[in-house]
């Protein structure tokens, strides 16, 4: 199977090329603020499946740029999904927990209202609308507070931050599933490849469990990394950024689990695991 993937350094983007043979278009290839191009390299490749992992994931960035976040997470995302629906291929992206305005504290399932709270949201939120727009065999699976080894996430800055800082302040009113890049990358291929074999496609959640504050977060990361660092729960109010963002992030991954076998991963163990390759790095 020919799986084409928009991304090529990214977190998502690196764990799909470990775990499968695809052919990555990195940003030189295909640059998403020019959506008619990535149709074009959908055209010029003619695969059997394509997967889209890149993104303008920059949250607070994008308050003050949300114009060109909105082509590369909005308008490209609609030009790919055109372009596999004119192949007659299916068609993987992703999505955010930032769709959602956070309100409340249930977890939110795929079909619960939209309404964003920043830049970054709203321009996800017009990826997902594009793509569904095209019709044709398409899925969106929504992830949030994703880490790996590599590429920017919260796991790697408190590592940062705790070589210079014996404390640390962490919001802990901001509740959400840490999710292993890798289980994304697994899951995208299992859906993928479902789709290849017939299946429709959809709106799914996956996040990692147990939902946690960036705060509850922080600490099994220095609690596993051995580090000394204090965390100091804080409220949102007292940690200021340019974007607002959701407060309660938890999603409902039932219909992931039920209808593709795909279950929530223990983050912790997903963090272990990342945890060893920065040590062997
Ligand atoms: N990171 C997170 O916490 C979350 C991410 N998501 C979603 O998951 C998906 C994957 O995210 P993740 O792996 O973390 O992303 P990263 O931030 O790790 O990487 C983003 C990727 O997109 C590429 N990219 C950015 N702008 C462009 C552009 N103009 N043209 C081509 N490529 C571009 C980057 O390339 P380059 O290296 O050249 O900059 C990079 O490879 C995205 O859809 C994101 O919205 C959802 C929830 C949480
Ligand atoms: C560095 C730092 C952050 N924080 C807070 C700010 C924020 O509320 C939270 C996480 O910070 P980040 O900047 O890593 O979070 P952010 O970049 O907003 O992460 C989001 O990225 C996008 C792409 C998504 O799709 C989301 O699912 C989510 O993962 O921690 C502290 O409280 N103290 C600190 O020292
Ligand atoms: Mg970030």
């Amino acid at each position: 199977m020919r799986i084409l993937v928009f991304g090529r350094t990214g977190q998502v983007a690196t764990e799909i090329q470990r775990q499968a043979e695809v052919t990555a278009l990195g940003r030189e290839l295909a640059d998403l603020s020019d959506p008619m191009a990535c149709a074009e390299a959908i055209r010029d490749h003619a695969p059997d499946l394509v997967i889209n992992a890149a993104a303008y994931t920059a949250v607070d960035r994008a308050e003050s740029e949300e114009d060109l976040a909105t082509v590369i997470n909005g308008v490209a995302p609609g030009a790919m999904a055109r372009a596999c629906v004119n192949l007659g291929i299916p068609f993987c992206h992703v999505s955010t927990d930032y769709v959602f305005d956070g309100s409340g504290a249930a977890p939110r399932a795929p079909s619960d209202p939209v309404a964003p709270c920043n830049a970054y949201g709203r321009s996800k939120l017009a990826g997902e609308e594009a793509v569904r727009a095209a019709g044709g065999q398409a899925a969106i699976l929504r992830t949030s507070w994703v880490f790996s080894a590599h590429g920017g996430n919260f796991v790697k800055t408190m590592l940062r931050l705790s070589e210079t800082r014996d404390a640390l302040s962490v919001v802990d009113d901001q509740i959400g599933g840490p999710t292993p890049a890798a289980d994304i990358a697994a899951a995208l291929l299992i859906m993928g490849r479902a789709m290849v074999a017939g299946h429709a496609g959809g709106l799914y959640h996956f996040s990692g469990a147990p939902d946690a504050s960036w705060a509850d977060f922080a600490r099994e990361i220095f609690a596993q990394a051995g580090r000394a660092t204090v965390v100091t729960g804080i409220p949102t109010r007292d940690y200021p950024t340019p974007a607002v963002r959701p407060q309660n992030s938890r999603l409902d991954c039932g219909s992931l689990a039920a209808e593709f076998g795909i279950g929530r991963p223990d983050w912790r163990a997903g963090l272990a695991r990342v945890l060893k390759e920065l040590e062997q790095a």
